[in-house]
């Protein structure tokens, strides 16, 4: 990474960037939208680093809130390209994808002039791209659990001392409340490195005043609270604080108004299918619930979420309709699971904990629907594109989806499951249903992958 800024000659400009970083394995993502958010409400001009993407490369890079232009992409993409051509060779190859996302970055935040670059780490955070930054702002380390095990570690404290990796002599950094073993972790990382080191605790609600956390869930009161943490010390170490009061009873107005304004798509978002409407404000229809949870902590968050976004929907449908006077809401919703991971995660792990956590909340699915993602292909890699012809389509990952969901629901009546080829066809399929299926609503619950998440957003907007 220090041979490729060398040679876009950023090596000047990243050191001057004021940036935040984050790693985490849940909520890196959310923590830095809101971190921005808040930042650009007190008037800063901000850049915002964030992966995966959903639908457009180009959501990875936001300034002042707003993805970059094809028109800026396209420039800074093709000034960073000509270079590496030019400059690499057999002793430094082109950078990977991840590599060379991370490095426009750099490259588009220094040129568009930011005051503040909020950077998520991609993946682990000592080996990460983005940890090619010395000398950041401050630190946050979001929720750690379990997740890219095969290259971080077994171990909570393994894990969380790959992330800890981003902490910096002296650079002050913050997490959210942690297990035991993994605030060892960061405790020990900190004290060695001499950070000073702090807990931010959950947002508590009543600061809001009459808002709302633009994020929903109840995990997101945690990311709130890390990202208060965040701006506050960045707004300090930077000379930026003025007279802003922050703290366990105060939050100024610029940052109620960044915390209830974020936005960040597919992390717990309702989305009634355009084509099969709801009638009535509530009768009948498709709606879609699509959260990218992919480890078993983020999906028990993201049940949590479903059973509570359902019933406030239920909760709708029990009030008495003028043409419905009678009718009795809970009977009229059906709730559908469409569902993908990548192979690398497990689903021994993932859809029992989905599972139950549903049914810990009332919440029993009257069908599964296993489907093979359609973009991964183009987010990962430059090179592998996706198979052309249906027949090439291999579906025993989503079969042995199906065998761990089946196994689950052994002796139970009225939950069938499917796998798709595509999403296409079970996207027609769930349609065609809900259609002839009125005044009957179907919720359809797409996660366990931001990337299917996307894939089905893309589709469902068209
Ligand atoms: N604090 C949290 N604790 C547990 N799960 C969370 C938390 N925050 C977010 N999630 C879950 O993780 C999903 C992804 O959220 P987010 O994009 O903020 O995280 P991320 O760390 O950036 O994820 P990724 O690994 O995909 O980059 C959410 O849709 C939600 O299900
Ligand atoms: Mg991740
Ligand atoms: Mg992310």
């Amino acid at each position: 990474m220090f041979d490729y800024l060398k040679m876009l000659e950023l090596e000047n400009a990243i050191s001057q960037l004021k940036v935040i970083h984050v790693a985490g394995t849940k909520g890196k993502g959310s923590t830095c939208a809101f971190t921005e958010s808040i930042l650009r409400s007190c008037g800063f001009r901000t850049g915002l680093f964030t992966s995966p993407h959903l639908i457009d490369v180009r959501e990875r890079f936001r300034l002042d809130g707003v993805e970059v232009s094809e028109k800026k992409f396209l420039e800074y993409f093709w000034w960073c390209w000509n270079r590496f051509q030019e400059k690499t060779g057999d002793d430094v190859p082109m950078p990977n994808y991840f590599r060379f996302l991370t490095l426009l970055g750099f490259k588009i935040f220094s040129a568009e002039k930011v005051d503040v670059a909020i950077m998520e780490v991609g993946l682990g955070g000592k080996f990460d791209p983005t940890n090619v930054v010395q000398d950041p702002i401050v630190c946050g380390i979001t929720s750690l659990g379990y997740d890219h095990m095969e290259i971080l570690g077994y171990t909570l404290r393994e894990i969380a001392g790959e992330k800890a990796g981003i902490f910096k002599k002296g650079i002050p950094a913050y997490t959210v409340p942690q297990s035991e073993e993994a605030m060892h972790a960061l405790e020990d990382k900190a004290s060695q490195l001499g950070v000073p080191f702090q807990v931010a605790l959950p947002l508590d609600p009543k600061l809001l005043k009459d808002e709302h956390l633009g994020l929903h869930g109840e995990h997101q009161f945690i990311n709130a609270g890390l990202a208060i943490a965040l701006s506050s010390l960045w707004l300090r170490r930077t000379g930026n604080l003025k007279d802003m009061l922050i703290n366990e009873n105060t939050l100024p107005a610029q940052f109620i108004r960044g915390l209830s304004r974020v936005n960040l798509e597919g992390r717990a978002q309702v989305v009634p299918d355009p084509l099969v409407q709801v009638h009535n404000s509530s009768h009948g229809g498709l709606i879609f619930y699509l959260d990218g949870a992919h480890s078993p902590e983020s999906l028990e968050v993201c049940a949590k979420w479903f059973s509570c976004a359902i019933d406030e929907n239920t909760h709708h449908l029990e009030e008495p309709h003028e043409n419905h006077p009678n009718r009795q809401g809970e009977e009229e919703n059906l709730q559908v699971l469409l569902f993908n991971c990548m192979s690398v995660r497990d689903p021994q792990l993932l859809l029992p904990r989905l599972v139950n956590t549903c049914a810990q909340n009332g919440v029993k699915f009257h069908k599964a629907i296993f489907v093979p993602n359609q973009s991964v292909y183009y987010k990962v890699t430059f090179h592998s594109s996706p198979p052309t012809e249906p027949e090439q389509v291999d579906l025993s990952w989503q079969q042995t989806l199906q065998e761990v969901w089946n196994n689950l629901h052994q002796n139970e009546q009225g939950c069938s499951s499917s796998v798709f080829p595509s999403i296409p066809s079970a996207i027609k399929w769930l349609r065609e249903n809900a259609q002839q299926s009125r005044p009957i609503q179907f919720q359809v619950l797409v996660t366990g992958s931001l990337h299917l998440v996307g894939d089905v957003l893309k589709l469902i907007k068209q």
